[in-house]
């Protein structure tokens, strides 16, 4: 229970809610105990007519017609505060439910980049969803139901106790059996049904993922071995259902034939008591009806076990990622005033997952205004120079100034509310095409949007569709070509209109005259912006102020075109062969 204690700070929250929701479960309950002794009453007034010790038919009638009035009332009453019961308890395990996938998400969006590698999206969609909904149902059902048993046992083994104390010994003894029975059923219930669970989100993956990748799967002719491939999931699958339906087909069976055993012991022993003339009739039929009442809340007990433990289990799994604190920590608060000066003091850097050196002792400086252009070899750590700019990342060694300040002490939402960055891999939200540009402005006007798409040179593609501006982009954008995607994506960061423009390859899907347009509307957009164009064409980056060459994360070269390309090495090297290609296309 100690996870589960997380939830304490909730409860109180949501107190007076649930402090009224017990109340009435408990007055609910009360209500409900009146008819077995309504029933019981009618019983023995009847019977005694029979007896011959009531002669006068008109009392049995008057008796029998006001006890039917009470039970109608009473189940009326007992049905209106079951709703009012459902309405504060049910409700407030909702609100939690609520409130703990806000918390949990929350968490997940301040965590650094490095929590999303270490774990699977799979494991953190589950966390959110099935485990809150585990606790949910400790925070809701269970407690109501508890409630419920408790307020039922106390009160009916009372009147039982009250009435016939023998034949009350006899009719429990079978109930805590019932409820250890229901505990281990619950519990291979649970399991199996985890293991369904796990092969369903198997399912949905694996159908998931064959139809994002039709085109690939067609073009390979790939059908039938997939085909064949789900088919045996889906074999398994249905194996694990059944495994669970075969468990479950035991709940009630076990539950009748418990009531049962109840109802003949107090068939039984009542019928002997009966006889000896120390219990009435009313009785036995009383004993009937609050065993059959009590049978159900005994059973929850088990459940109710089964159901907190689940969620002590869920509640720990969440609790593991509430409590990492994010490695990248906003050690500023105030905001601060971002200028654009980027200085790299002999910073290296390892991706603690892969081991690998990205940037070995990498300095450099940009001004306010300069452009800067890094170009190497794939895999080189042009991108982690971006991704560090963007405190994605901390160093490991050197330093990080903006502005002359360490970035590690510039406030981290104005550090990267004055950064437009384009990304390698342009990533576009199944939305509008307004809405992916207004991502980068949410309150830009409608002019705004087409102004920084004419810059980004996409505006002529939108306005070609039915929908234009507001054609709706399918799962990742697929309805974009790949140019068009990274010129939406570009038109993202210039609406931004930030003091620092990253663009990481993001002209490669672009064909040359469309990237000279771009770049030229860029030099407009970026004038006095701090601007780094990562790229792999010297078209790309050649009237950038300054030019850095990267080489397994170190520079081996930096300087003007003007000035690399005199030199013998990777750039001039790169030069002239991109001159060739573009000179002579053919070879
Ligand atoms: N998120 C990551 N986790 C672990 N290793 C990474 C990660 N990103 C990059 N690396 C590794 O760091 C090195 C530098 O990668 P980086 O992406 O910075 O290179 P790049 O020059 O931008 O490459 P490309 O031109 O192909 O985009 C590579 O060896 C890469 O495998």
């Amino acid at each position: 229970m100690k996870a589960l204690q997380h939830l304490n700070k909730y409860f109180l929250k949501y107190k007076y809610r649930l402090i009224v929701g017990i109340l009435i479960t408990i007055i609910s309950k009360i209500f409900l105990l009146f008819t077995p002794e309504l029933i019981g009453s009618s019983i023995d007034v009847v019977n005694e007519y029979r007896l011959g010790t009531i002669t006068d038919i008109s009392i049995v009638k008057q008796e029998l017609l006001i006890n039917i009035a009470y039970i109608i009332g009473a189940a009326l009453i007992t049905g209106i505060l079951t709703f009012f019961m459902r309405q504060t308890i049910i409700n407030v395990s909702r609100y939690i439910e609520y409130d703990l996938k806000n918390e949990v998400y929350h968490q997940y969006q301040v965590l650094a980049l490095n929590f999303y590698k270490k774990n699977r999206t799979g494991d953190l969609m589950n966390r959110i969803s099935e485990d809150v909904g585990r606790v949910r149902m400790y925070a809701g059902p269970a407690i109501m139901y508890s409630i419920n048993t408790i307020t039922l046992f106390i009160i009916a083994i009372g009147f039982m106790y009250k009435q016939a104390p023998m034949l009350t010994l006899y009719t429990v003894v079978p109930l805590p059996i019932l409820s250890v029975i229901i505990y281990k059923l619950s519990k291979t219930i649970h399991k199996r049904s985890t293991i369904v669970q796990q092969y369903l989100s198997k399912l949905s993956s694996f159908t998931q993922e064959s139809f994002s990748g039709i085109s690939i799967i067609k073009a390979y002719g790939m059908e039938s071995q997939v085909s064949s491939n789900f088919n045996e999931l889906a074999a398994t699958s249905k194996q694990k259902q059944l495994d669970l339906v075969r468990v479950n087909a035991f709940f009630f069976p076990m539950m009748i034939l418990l009531i049962g055993i109840s109802n003949i012991i107090v068939i039984y022993i009542g019928g002997l008591q009966y006889m000896a003339g120390e219990i009435s009739l009313g009785v036995i039929t009383k004993f009937i009806i609050y065993v059959n009442m009590l049978t159900w809340p005994v059973a929850t007990v088990g459940w109710v076990t089964s159901i907190i433990q689940q969620a002590e289990a869920s509640q720990k799994r969440i609790n593991e990622f509430l409590d990492i604190t994010p490695e990248i920590k906003n050690n500023h608060v105030e905001s601060t005033n971002i200028i654009g000066n980027i200085e790299f003091k002999n910073v290296s850097f390892t991706y603690d997952d892969t081991n690998i050196q990205a940037l070995k002792n990498v300095s450099f400086n940009i001004k306010q205004g300069e452009t800067l252009a890094i170009i190497g070899k794939t895999g080189s750590g042009k991108s982690t120079i971006l991704d560090l700019i963007g405190r994605l990342y901390d160093v490991n060694s050197g330093e990080i100034l903006i502005d002359n300040t360490p970035i590690t002490s510039v406030n981290l939402t104005s550090l990267r509310e004055q950064i437009g960055y384009v990304p390698q891999d342009a990533f576009l939200f199944s939305d509008t095409i307004n809405n992916n540009i207004k991502f980068g402005k949410e309150d830009a006007t409608d002019q705004e949007v087409i102004e920084a798409a004419k810059q980004a040179q996409v505006h002529k593609n939108i306005i070609k569709f039915s929908k234009g501006y507001n054609t709706v982009l399918g799962e990742r954008g697929i309805t974009l070509s790949g140019g068009q995607k990274q010129r939406v994506s570009i038109a993202r960061a210039i609406i931004k209109n930030p003091n620092i423009l990253l663009f990481d390859d993001c002209l490669s899907a672009v064909d040359t005259e469309t990237e000279e347009k771009i770049l030229k509307n860029l030099k407009k957009v970026s004038t006095g912006k701090t601007t780094i164009i990562v790229s792999h064409r010297i078209s790309s980056v050649k009237n950038a102020d300054k030019i850095l060459v990267l080489d397994d994360g170190k520079i081996t070269q930096a300087g003007s075109h003007e000035t690399l390309v005199t030199i013998d090495g990777y750039y001039k090297s790169l030069y002239l062969e991109q001159i060739s290609d573009t000179t002579n296309p053919n070879s």
